[in-house]
Order: structure tokens, then sequence, then C-alpha cells
């Protein structure tokens, strides 16, 4: 498989652009003619620049408002593609594109198309060139690549072959079925785009909110699919317009970008099995069992308010690590990890962000096989050299620079706790009824909340749910959910946009992103609010007026929302079930615990609730001596 990107998809000068598309691992670059322009090289030191880089051009583009046009334009446009020519020679590429014609002054007539299409073939020809044409979704008179290859076919010549976008494919909802037939060598590249599902002008849609394959609503897999049964082998080309794209980091957004390729092929290869697919071999995507531990790294003073807020929920010390500063709290089957060691990873994450949950670890069948396929992914793996009688864990560097550990039943790595960790003889006294870790709320600054969407997906056998946006008094906060089917993994990732919401605050105050909030199921919310009670901890109090919206809005019966309000409990339903909430005060530099309650299959993380949460939240920090 080759790998290419637009020089488009990427922020920066074309020297930044092409740096960053070399370092993520790509074969090639499309040259869109405007990054050409506006650089102040040659064409021949473009092309040579490229080429150092170990490069290829695969595609210079877009020739626009080419054929079908009545003279003189017609005569213009053909002198005006022998210039271009001129160029593609002298920058070292042999394909150009020619999109189809938006111009008022062009002509349909799939037979004059073609015959311009002829003409320009043969010229290309005597300078071994090549033309593909591809249809604009908002083209005159060709808007379907249906029409384009009919167009092809019909110009029949070697020279002039078709472009397949995926946007402007499916953005019309064509059928992609379609493509089986075309013969794959006449399809001379393949440009791939994803996109968010919103309803708006195509060409406004294009331009601005692309995305790359699995960061969007659209079936680019099922188009590959369709590309691969045609027979296409060639280059496979991201060309992504997207406003915060072009703001981004150039190095993180041509990881990000190579890597929605492997993912994507490597689901394509796994749903043709009977076509030969050339993508890296990998595992296939990882089911997650479960979280078993999620780490924090403290200081001591703040490992002890982190302990003294655990035991109010129920967590004793259950055991120390044999030869570490680290000590272990269980309830149910959630372990939380407090480290103090003053060096390795955990002191670095703690220096940087002060008391922070750095790590986690997830239950896997697979621990190495996880790492295989995240590393193919182009994940950053982590190892920290193992102490005397430690394990090695197999982990990856995730969100603001955490650790994911990988713990599976095939090794040793089962027997982490028992191995690592003396435990103490009393037994749990305080239990407070958690079971399990509900979800794990990471917060991020927005523009890399794709970035770790596809991180996610991509490694993981997970999916996400349509994002939502979350209103705080100073802002919105958007939220995505990334999940597994059958719920063993819940991530909520926040993106903030100003750092005067509560999450944007907690990017500013603990230094990036991490986890803001960890969320434990309890069998019964109510029976946990008392226990909570009883061992003097504090819960987040909520607006009165909260309740009286939700008798009303739910019908709820007075005594149940009596008891809600009593116990500072928010409450949501949907079509199965229904879903209870609790916080916890801040800890540290705003990170907070949730407890909730799923009753009959609720599926949902009470987005309707969180404004409320977040205004309550508020409150507690702008009051002195609240915050913990
Ligand atoms: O938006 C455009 O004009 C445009 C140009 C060239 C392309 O390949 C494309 O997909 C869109
Ligand atoms: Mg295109």
């Amino acid at each position: 498989m080759k790998t290419s990107i637009a020089t488009v998809s990427i922020s920066g000068d074309l020297r930044e652009k092409l740096a960053a598309i070399a370092a993520a691992g790509f074969d090639g670059v499309e040259i869109f003619e405007n990054d050409f322009l506006a650089f102040d090289g040659s064409p021949a030191e473009v092309g040579q620049m490229i080429r150092d880089h170990g490069l290829e051009i695969t595609l210079f583009q877009p020739f626009r408002d080419f054929e079908g046009m009545p003279e003189p334009y017609r005569a213009r446009a053909f002198d005006r593609a022998e210039r271009k020519f001129d160029l593609m020679q002298e920058l070292g590429t042999d394909l150009m594109l020619v999109c189809s014609n938006v111009s008022p002054h062009s002509l349909g007539g799939i037979d004059r198309l073609a015959d311009d299409f002829r003409e320009l073939g043969e010229r290309a020809e005597r300078r071994n060139l090549r033309v593909g044409y591809e249809a604009l979704a908002w083209g005159a008179h060709i808007n379907d690549h249906r029409d384009a290859w009919e167009v092809v076919r019909r110009a029949d010549h070697p020279n002039i072959g078709l472009i397949l976008d995926s946007f402007h494919t499916l953005a019309r909802r064509i059928d992609v079925n379609s493509i089986r037939a075309i013969p794959g060598d006449r399809i001379f590249i393949v440009q791939l785009a994803d996109a968010p599902l919103v309803d708006m002008d195509l060409l406004f849609w294009s331009r601005h909110f692309r995305n790359m394959p699995g960061e969007g609503d659209l079936p680019v897999a099922d188009f590959m699919r369709a590309v691969a049964a045609a027979g296409y082998d060639g280059p496979l080309s991201l060309e992504i317009f997207n406003d915060q794209f072009r703001g981004g980091s150039p190095k993180s957004i041509a990881i990000d970008g190579h890597r929605s390729l492997l993912a994507l092929m490597d689901q394509v290869r796994r749903s043709e099995p009977n076509i030969a697919i050339d993508v890296p071999p990998m595992p296939d995507r990882i089911r997650v069992e479960g979280v078993e531990f999620v780490e924090f790294a403290a200081s001591e003073r703040e490992a002890q308010q982190l302990t003294s807020l655990l035991k109010t929920m129920g967590f004793d010390e259950t055991a120390r690590h044999r030869t570490k500063d680290v000590t272990l709290h269980r309830q149910g089957a959630i372990n939380v990890v407090v480290n103090t060691e003053k060096e390795g990873l955990a002191h670095s994450a703690y220096v940087m962000h002060g008391a922070t949950a750095y790590a986690m670890g997830l239950r896997v069948e697979d621990a190495a096989a996880t790492v295989e396929r995240a590393r193919a992914l182009g994940a950053q793996t982590f190892e920290q050299p193992a102490g005397p009688g430690e394990l090695v864990i197999p982990a990856i560097r995730g969100v603001g620079g955490g650790v994911i550990y990988f713990l599976d039943g095939k090794s040793d790595l089962g027997r982490v706790w028992e191995i690592e960790f003396e435990f103490s003889e009393a037994g749990t006294s305080s239990d407070a009824g958690l079971v399990s870790v509900d979800h794990v709320a990471q917060t991020m600054n927005y523009e890399e909340m794709l970035t770790w969407l596809l991180f996610y997906t991509s490694i993981f056998r997970t999916r996400k749910l349509p994002m939502v946006d979350v209103i705080d008094p100073a802002g919105l906060v958007r939220s995505q959910v990334i999940e597994s089917d059958d719920g063993t993994l819940r991530l909520t990732l926040n993106g903030a946009e100003n750092r005067r919401t509560l999450a944007g605050r907690f990017i500013a105050e603990s230094f990036g992103s991490s986890v803001q909030h960890l969320a434990f199921a309890t069998r019964d919310i109510f029976k946990t609010a008392a226990a909570l009670k009883d061992q003097g901890s504090q819960t987040l109090a909520i607006s009165p007026n909260y309740y009286d919206d939700l008798q009303a809005r739910f019908g709820l019966a007075p005594d149940l929302t009596e008891r809600l309000r009593a116990a500072n409990i928010l409450y949501d339903r949907d079509d199965r079930g229904e879903y209870f909430q609790l916080y916890s005060p801040n800890y540290g530099e705003g990170f907070f615990f949730e407890i909730v309650e799923r009753r009959d299959g609720y599926k949902g993380y009470g987005a309707a609730n969180a404004p409320f949460r977040i205004a309550a939240q508020k409150r507690m920090l702008g009051t002195p001596g609240l915050v913990a």
C-alpha cells in the first residue's frame, strides 16, 4: 500500500508540511497548487526538496474548469494545461487532477467532454504525463463519479483515467458498488476523506469539515472495499480540507492521517479476505475486558488527601508495593493505585501536572498483541526499567503523555497484585458498594479530540457516539463518548475551547490534558450515598431548582424526587432505563469522582445533567475552604 497526503491537509508552509508528512511515514504527497504558488522556491527546487524527504509526488492538483468550454475559453484551457504540464515536468510528477467544471460558461454533453479529454490525453502522452478526471460533488455538469467514468471511458485514451474521491461520492450518497465495475487500472488515484454528518451545502461541507477516515461519519471503509474490489492498488491519498487542521500541529495531523490509512486498510482487508491488500500485518482491533486499575501520581501530602477522600468513598488501603512508594486501594473490582515515587514516569507526571491520574491499566486477552497493534498504528510504546521481582507491563503512551498498561491472563500479568504488592491483614471495613469503573473522563483541548478519538477507535474494538455539546456558564465543552459494545470500556473525551470553562481551567491548572474524572459504578446509589455520609464524605451540592424541573420533566414520584434532592443525586432516563449520578468535591487541580448507577440497561452518560453539575462545581470552586 502506497500512502499519500495532499499538502492542503496540513498546516504550515510547504517546508513544514513536507517535514511532517515525511516524518509520519507517508510515501508520497499531492501538491496542492496553492501551496506551491505561495512558496518561493522554483519547481525544480520543490521537486528536489520532496525527493530529499524520500517522498514522491503522487499528484499535481487541481486543474479547474477545463472540459466542455466554448471558444475562446476552450483554447485558453488547453494553453493553461500546457503551462501546467511544463510545471509538472519541472516538479517531477506525471499525474494531474482535473476536477469537473464549475464555470457558468461550461457546456454539458458527455461526448463533448470526452472529446476534450481525448485531445488532452494526446497532449499529455507527448510528454509522458497522465491526467485523471474527478467529479466534484458540486460540478456544473459532472458531479457523480459514474458520469466522470463515462467521460473517461468514451475519451478512450490510455493517458486519461478516473480519479475517485470518497468525499464526493459519499457526500452525495452515491452507491459505492458502482465502483466495483470500473477497471482498476483506469483509476489513476484514489483520494480519501471522511466528514461528520452535518446538513449543509456540499461545497462548504467539503472545504471546511473533511477529516481523516474514521474521524467522521461517512462509510469510507465501504467505499474502499469497492475500490479494492475494482482491482485498484495505487496510492491512497488523503485530501483533507479542514479549518481546524489548517491551524493545528503539522506533526500530529500527519501522524493521525497515516494512522487513519493503516487502520482503514486493515479493516478493509478483514472484510475483503479474498482481495490481496498490501497493508502491514497487525492483530485485529483489541477487545478490552475492563479497566483493571487507575493510577495517580501525587506528592506525599496530596497522596494523604487523596487517600482520605478515597476512604470516605469506601476504599481502604488494601496493599502496599513491595519495593516502591505505591499503595493500592481496592473496592469491588476497582483498583486505585497511588504512586508517590520520586523518580520514573509517575514522578515526571506529577512534576508536570500536579496530582494526576496519569495511568490506567486495561484488561485484554493478549497484552503483547495489544501493544503490537498499537505500535503498528504508530502509537508510542512505553517501557520503564523494572525493579527486582517486578513485572514488565506492556504499555503505550496516551492522552497528555499518560500511560495505558495492558494486563492479560496469559502470563504473570494477571497476578500483578500478588506479585508486586503486600496485602494488609485487616480486611476492608468501609465498603460503600462501589463495584467497578464505569467510565474514565479525559479532558483535553478541543483540537486534540479527533486525534484521541482515532487513537482509541483504531486500536480498540470501540465505537464513538455522536458528539454532544455541554454548556458551561463560561463556554461550550464538547463531549465525545468512546465505548465498547458491552460497556467494558467507556471513555468520555471532553474538549475545551477556552480556559474559563471548568474543563479549560483544568487543562490550564494541570498543564495539559489528562483524566479529569473517574466514575465508579454502584448497584444501589442510595445505599452508597448513605455509606458516604456515614464516612463523613461531602457531595457536590446541586441546585434545588434542578429537582423541581426533574419532577416536572420525568413525572417522578414526589418521594423519589425528595430522596434525590436530599442526597444530591442527579437523575436521567432513556428508553431502556434510569441513571443516577453523585459527585465528589474537587480534588487537586479540579479532578473529581463520580458515582453512578445504571438501571435496566441505561446506555447514556447523563449529558443533560452536565450543565447543572458544572455550575455546582463552579460554585464550589468559588467558595474558599470547600475545595479539597
Ligand atoms: O474543493 C475543491 O475545489 C476541490 C479541488 C480538488 C479536489 O480534489 C477536491 O476534492 C475538491
Ligand atoms: Mg478530491
